[in-house]
Order: C-alpha cells, then structure tokens, then sequence
C-alpha cells in the first residue's frame, strides 16, 4: 500500500457529504454531484493528466455518483435508524454513527476506485493499492468532521438536534480562555510528537500521538460538544498537515488511527453528561407525582423514614400533616375533571410556595396531600396547618370560581412510635377534622 504524495491523511469532503446528506437528505445530491465533477477536472489540472474534456466529465460523474450514493445511503440509514430510537439510547446512536460511517466510508473507497478505474483516471491495478488509505481517509474524515457540520448547520437547521438524541452541538456561552488554554496544550502536545517523529524516525515514536487522548478527553469532559468537536477536527487537520510537511507518510496510518481511536472515544465522553441527565430526569420522574409534581408516596415514605431517624439521633422535633380538600368532588362535578386537575395543581404550587427549603410536600392520592416538618414540634406545626387553611382559602382558582377549604390532622412524631403509626394517627385527626364539620385542624 502506497500513499501519493498529494494523499492526505483524511479526506474532508467525506464528512461534508456525510453531514450534508444527515440534515438535508436527497436535497444535498445537486450541488455534492457538481463539487464531485469539478474536483475531477480540477486533479487532472493540477496533476497534469491531460485527459480529455469527455473523460474528466465521464470519470466526474461516475466518481460522483458512487461518493454521494454511498454517502446519501449512510446517512439516509443512520437517520432512519436513530429516529427508531428512543431518547434515553444516546450511545446507540453514537455506536450506530460509527458502525454506518465505518461502513459508508469503506463502499465509497471501493465504489470509488473501481469508478475510477472505469473511466481510466488510475489503472485497475491501482485500485488494491488505493481503497485501504481511501478508506482509512474517509472514515477519519467521516467520523471527526460529520459532528463539526452537524453543529455548524444545526444554526440553520435546528431541529437536527431531535435525532442527535439529546446531543447538542449548539454554541452555548462557557467562558473562552480555559477553553483556548486546553486548545493550545493539545496543539503543542501534537507538534511536539510529529517533531520527535521527524527527528527519531521509528515506527514506535509515532505511536505517542495516542498520548493526545488525554487532553482531547479532558476537553470533552469540561467543555461544549461543539467545542470538543471543534478541538477533534483541529487536531485531525494539524496532524494531516504535519504529515504532509515533515514527511511521516511511511507513519500516516498511526496518525489515521490516532484520530479515529480518539475521536471515536471522544463521542462515547460527550454521551456522558447526557446520559447523567436522563437518568436524573427518570430519577426525579420515578419520585415525584405526575400531576402535580410533588413528591409521590414512595419518596414521601422513604425521606420520612430517613427523617426520623436523622430527628432522633439529634433530638429534634418532627411533625407530619395530612391534609384534605373539602368537597373535592364537587370540583369535579362542577367544572369538570380537567378543571379539577388545574386547581390540584395550583394547590400544589400555592402550598409549596408557603412552606420552607427543608419541609416536603406530597400528594398521597387524590385531593389529600401529606407534609413533613423537621424540627417543628406540635405547636409549631398546628400553627403552619393553620396558616396552610388560611391560604388554601385565599387561592382565587383560575379554573373554579370559588373557595377553598380544607381538613387538617396533624401529629408531631413521638420517639415511641414507628413511621406507620403516626401516619395513622394523623389520619385518624384528619378524619376527626372532617367529621367536625371540615375547614379546621386538628392536632394531637
Ligand atoms: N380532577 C381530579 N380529581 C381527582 C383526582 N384524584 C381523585 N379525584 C377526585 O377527588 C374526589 C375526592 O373525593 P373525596 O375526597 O372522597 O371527597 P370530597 O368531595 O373531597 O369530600 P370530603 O373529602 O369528604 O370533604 C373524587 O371525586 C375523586 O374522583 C385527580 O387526580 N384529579
């Protein structure tokens, strides 16, 4: 296998292509099949070919056509594919981006070779010779500079970044000195290595290019995804230009490697932060009641539990409220379930907005809410479910013209009892507050 000396190390149009075809799907073919045509009567100018008119235009279209076939191929299978999956399956769509690039990358060597073979720009004994750096070229090209113009177009075309699965590239403001500082480190990092390959010229030297993984992981792990792919794509371009200045042609396929290996890993990193997010996001779903959004029995329970322990290690106070709306029912029958839904979740909103950072507000079912409050004893929290009454009365229902009430049992938490028995207890006060005729507390 043989480098040309014009060869570089990777083939940007690729990634153009690929990119391209991702957001604009059979659009992109025109203009990619015109760039094709005149890049092929442009090499037969600069290398001096002199074939004639009709062959460039021959060779152009054939070359064209295999590029952005297989190209509009790839793309039109990843997009499909990744629009299959859901949202929480980013590192699916990443491995989907590689295998698909991968694959892309080696049919449009081959395809392009043998096209060109066919129309006679290299002879078909070439083509054995040329579709491994073809391949290497694109796939590096494809997979380190795809998401660099997939953040640039996502400008124009936002809604890339539905199927990118919560992957954005978009610019996002993050302070740019740290940013250029880590950028000039890997830029240093990388000169200095391809200078002690051109000074040392051993195979083994060339290998420590790898070494650039750390600052590369280092920026992904601390700055944007645009900003990451960016530094990805000046590290692929200065390592192309390096090769090409000192000679390490003999070495490129470390180099190709280097940046397929880190750019690959780099976009596993970037996966990180989004998949932290989701699962805080299920998290704080599986917590949390869906209507109103407080916190649902399970998690209620558990902080109570943790609660009592923590108030009886310290030998604090700890109360428990549960609270009833009056005549909920007619709410309902009145307005309408909907409407009966707005207003629980405008008492949700109304409540929490009272209460402390430390109190927890939750909705036990229906139109009945349980509150928990650290380090207040009996007096205190009677007082807090009498202010509670009070505001219930002074919501002004956006849904339901009309007043509020509600019943209240509250207990403080005595150290003798377990979590299950003051919970019944403060049912058993809420029931009495119902049956003396609702609108009051009831404490004990
Ligand atoms: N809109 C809406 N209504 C609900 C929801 N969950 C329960 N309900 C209704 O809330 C009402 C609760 O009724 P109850 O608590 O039994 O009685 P009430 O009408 O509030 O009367 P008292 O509690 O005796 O004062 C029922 O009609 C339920 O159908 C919900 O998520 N949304």
């Amino acid at each position: 296998m043989e480098y040309a000396p014009h060869a570089s190390i990777w083939f940007p149009p690729a990634g153009l292509s690929f990119a391209a075809f991702l957001v604009m799907g059979v659009r992109a073919m025109p203009v990619l099949m015109l760039c094709s045509v005149i890049a092929t009567f442009w090499v037969d100018s600069m290398y001096q070919m002199e074939h004639s008119w009709l062959q460039n235009a021959f060779s152009g279209i054939l070359f064209g056509a295999a590029h952005c076939l297989t190209y509009w191929f790839g793309a039109w299978s990843l997009r499909t594919l990744v629009r299959s999956l859901s949202d929480e399956v980013l590192p699916k769509a990443i491995l989907s981006f590689l295998i698909i690039g991968s694959v892309t990358a080696l049919s449009a060597a081959l395809l392009g070779t043998h096209a060109l073979a066919v129309s006679g720009m290299i002879g078909s004994n070439e083509v054995s010779d040329t579709w491994l750096p073809w391949w290497i070229g694109d796939l590096a090209a494809t997979i380190v500079l795809t998401p660099l113009f997939l953040g640039i177009l996502s400008w124009r075309y936002p809604q890339i970044d539905n199927w990118l699965s919560g992957l954005s590239f978009q610019l996002q403001d993050q302070p740019l000195q740290p940013y250029l500082v880590k950028q000039a480190i890997c830029i240093i990092m990388l000169v200095a290595i391809m200078l002690l390959a051109y000074l040392f010229p051993y195979p083994e030297v060339s290998f420590a290019v790898f070494f650039l993984i750390i600052p590369q992981m280092w920026m992904v792990y601390t700055e944007t995804a645009f900003r990451a792919a960016l530094s990805l794509a000046i590290f692929s371009l200065l390592s192309a230009i390096l090769v090409a200045l000192l000679g390490l042609m003999e070495q490129a396929l470390v180099y190709q490697f280097s940046i397929i290996v880190i750019a690959a890993s780099a976009y596993f990193g970037l996966a990180v932060p989004v998949l932290a997010a989701h699962n805080k996001q299920l998290s704080k779903l599986a917590l949390s009641d869906g209507l109103t959004k407080l916190a649902n029995r399970t998690y209620f329970f558990e902080r109570l539990e943790q609660e009592v322990t923590r108030s009886r290690r310290n030998q604090q106070s700890l109360s428990l409220i549960l609270f009833d709306i009056d005549h909920f029912k007619q709410i309902n029958d009145d307005y309408g379930h909907t409407a009966g839904d707005t207003v629980l979740m405008q008492i949700a909103e109304n409540i929490q907005q009272d209460l402390r950072q430390s109190d927890l507000l939750g909705r036990f079912g229906g139109d009945e809410f349980m509150l928990l409050l650290p380090d207040n004893d009996l007096q205190q929290s009677s007082g807090t479910a009498e202010r509670l009454r009070q505001s219930l009365f002074n919501i002004s229902l956006e849904k339901a013209p009309r007043r509020l009430s509600g019943s209240f049992g509250v207990v403080e938490i005595r150290t003798t009892e377990t979590v299950q028995q003051a919970f019944e207890r403060a049912d058993a006060n809420l029931f009495q507050a119902k049956r003396q005729g609702r609108n009051q507390v009831v404490a004990s």
